[in-house]
């Protein structure tokens, strides 16, 4: 598979003189394949969002390097390199600068110099693609928070990145929001084979992912299957990350005596052994 993106030993101070202060970022190195999700996770101050501005090139390593598409990320090929990659970011109010909906995912494409045919084209597609087809004019601020996001992907998906980078996409959504903006990529990911990194400080979008990161303080802490991550059980609490509904309310109910068997990531997985311990009695 052809590697995307790739930290390789990457460290990182906002403080380089300070030799008293913890680096950001610490010898982290990670590599992103065609067609994964990765989840980046892990508290608040552990380094997400300055990886994502290493990755897009906002912040440059003190030591180690960001490769995009195997090329060393610099000054030079900067914003070629952007252009690889659609970011979508944490409030869906600041992301709008249409005054429809069209107008808002034409935005970069104009720029970009694309002639209106195949703009008018890929606005479209794009649009279909988030399920947004029937949006084309409306305005932003009538449309609920998980379709400011929908449409945020959209411009995105309209530039045809190779990434899709979400940095907390969904942290300022209701649940419904956010359910729809996670089905939303699941069925792009199903149908285009789209590779998306998600930075998240929400296990349940980390479940989606094909591999999790890690990170505490600065350092990759783990990396694996979401299971594997799982797997750190209380951990993962002591290290600052709010567990699954399904996984507090497994452990609730295995401390009041109920038989059930380990860990439950999803709902699912929790009320079939709900099903198969009372079914066996
Ligand atoms: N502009 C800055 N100047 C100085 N230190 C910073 C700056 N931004 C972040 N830091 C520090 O770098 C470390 C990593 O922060 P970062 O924002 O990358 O973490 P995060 O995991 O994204 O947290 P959050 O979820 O709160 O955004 C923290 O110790 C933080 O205080």
């Amino acid at each position: 598979m052809p590697e995307i993106l790739s930290l390789n030993s990457v460290t990182f101070s906002y403080t380089p003189d300070d030799t008293e202060s913890r680096n950001a970022v610490e010898n982290v190195s990670f590599a992103v394949q065609e067609g994964e999700w990765i989840a980046i996770v892990g508290h608040n101050g552990s380094g997400k969002s300055t990886i994502a501005k290493l990755m897009n090139g906002l912040l440059f390593p003190q030591q180690g390097d960001v490769r995009i598409l195997r090329q060393i990320l610099n000054e030079e090929n900067l914003w070629d390199s952007r252009s690889q990659m659609g970011m979508v970011f944490q409030n869906p109010d600041n992301q709008f600068v249409g005054a429809t909906v069209q107008d808002d995912v034409a935005f970069a494409l104009e720029n970009n110099g694309v002639p209106f045919e195949e703009m008018v084209k890929r606005v479209h597609a794009a649009l279909e693609q988030v399920k947004m087809g029937s949006f084309l004019d409306h305005e932003p601020h009538h449309l609920s928070g998980g379709q400011k996001q929908r449409v945020a992907i959209a411009g995105a998906l309209a530039l045809k990145p190779k990434l899709l980078i979400l940095d907390e996409a969904t942290s300022m959504l209701d649940p419904q929001g956010r359910a729809e903006v996670l089905q939303t990529v699941q069925t792009l990911r199903a149908e285009t084979g789209l590779t998306v990194l998600s930075i998240t400080h929400d296990l349940e979008e980390a479940m989606l992912a094909d591999r999790v990161l890690f990170m505490n303080d600065g350092k990759k802490f783990a990396e694996g299957t979401p299971a594997e991550i799982f797997a750190f059980g209380d951990k993962l609490v002591e290290l600052g990350l709010d567990l699954p509904f399904a996984m507090k309310l497994s452990k609730l109910l295995q401390k009041e005596g109920v038989p059930l068997m380990g860990q439950h990531m999803t709902e699912e997985e929790l009320v079939n052994d709900l099903w198969t311990s009372n079914f066996n009695k």
